[in-house]
């Protein structure tokens, strides 16, 4: 029944193509650090090796000088340090916010037991995808039964700590532990030794979680949102007063209260912000950081789990069922 609910209502969703954003971003920053007199002072500048976008190299690490003229070039800038580095937090927070405060979810209203039972049903769904993006992204970036995905595609690929050699070497001679040595085998331990993470194909982290978490929020947020903003007879922007009769069953009761409404709107905006500042850096990594191919695997990975989980439910009715769609 909610499976036809999805097709048969005339609720606006967010258009598969609106995905093309994502590429066309890497496109747009790659072609900034290309024809930027800036950024080229800054890639080829003081930095032992010049930049090459096209080349596999260690771009995050030796691309940039010390002190970038740019300041989002900064692995340390403000926004990189509280924001992408702790960025699945936020991701949780806003779409924590979303879940208490929209109606379609938090609906303190009596209603019929066919409604409490799409809206347990809506909130289960909700609470799938997000299980199933965070596994994305802990799979790839945090950990994969060991090092993380992305570190075993760099070690794969002929990647590895420069620092694990001379760590080798200590174990031959009985100075070290086999453990020890395995420390060295993600990005993070071996940064954090003072090692250097060279030679593999490194896919960027910072465009894989970014695609992930606005990909995801956006959706979200459009889905929860949606009956607020309009209804199938146009737009009502007030809670969806003017919702007729006919449409109760397909659409959820809204709480319309002054309190509810401001905390809808501020949820609504946190997630909005996350999802505009999350844009902003991951230009900003498409214009400071990687390669491209390196770019363009994150956004593989990222975008392929975005279209899984909420393109292709549009057309699969059985994985519809399971997953259901963002609001309906
Ligand atoms: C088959 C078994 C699968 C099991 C999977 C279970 C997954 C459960 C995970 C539960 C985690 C829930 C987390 C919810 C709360 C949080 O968000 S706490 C985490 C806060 N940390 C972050 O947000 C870290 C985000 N940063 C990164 O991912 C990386 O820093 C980066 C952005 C990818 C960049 O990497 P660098 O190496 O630093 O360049
Ligand atoms: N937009 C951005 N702003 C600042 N630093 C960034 C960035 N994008 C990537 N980086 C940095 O580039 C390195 C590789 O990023 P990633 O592989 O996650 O894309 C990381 O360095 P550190 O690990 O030394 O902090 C990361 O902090």
């Amino acid at each position: 029944m909610l499976a036809t609910m999805a097709t048969s209502t005339a609720r606006p969703v967010f258009p598969s193509a609106v995905l093309l954003i994502y590429p066309a971003t890497l496109l747009l920053g790659s072609l900034f650090s290309i024809i930027s007199p800036t950024a080229h002072r800054d890639l080829s500048g003081s930095s032992p090796q010049p930049a090459s976008p096209l080349a596999p190299s260690l771009a995050a690490d030796l691309h940039l000088s010390e002190s970038p003229v740019n300041y989002f070039a900064r692995k340390n800038n403000v926004f990189n340090i509280y924001f992408v580095k702790i960025g699945w937090l936020w991701t949780t927070a806003a779409f924590v916010s979303l879940f208490i405060f929209q109606p379609i979810y938090s609906s303190s209203r009596r209603e019929s037991s066919s409604h409490q039972e799409a809206r347990f049903r809506r909130t289960l769904q909700a609470i799938l995808r997000y299980a199933l993006t965070t596994t994305v992204w802990y799979l790839a970036t945090q950990w994969f039964f060991g090092p993380a995905i992305i570190d075993r595609g760099f070690v794969a690929t002929g990647g590895k700590c420069e620092r694990a050699l001379e760590k080798a070497g200590k174990m031959a001679a009985g100075q070290d532990s086999p453990t020890d040595l395995e420390t060295l085998f993600t990005a993070a331990t071996c940064k954090t030794a003072g090692g250097a993470w060279t030679g593999g194909h490194d896919i960027s982290g910072h465009v894989l979680m970014l695609v992930l978490a606005t990909g995801f929020l956006a959706f979200e947020a459009v889905g929860a949102s949606a009956p607020v903003c309009f209804s199938r007879f146009g737009l009502t922007g007030d809670g969806g007063r003017e919702r007729k009769a006919s449409d109760a069953d397909n659409t959820p009761a809204i709480d319309s209260t002054e309190t509810g409404g401001f905390a809808r709107t501020w949820s609504l905006r946190l997630v909005w912000g996350v999802v505009g500042l999350g844009w902003w850096m991951l230009f900003m990594t498409a214009i400071w950081f990687h390669t491209w191919l390196e770019k363009w695997t994150g956004l593989s990975i990222a975008l392929s789990a975005v279209y899984a989980i909420y393109i292709l439910p549009r057309r699969i009715a059985p994985l519809r069922e399971v997953v259901g769609l963002p609001g309906v």
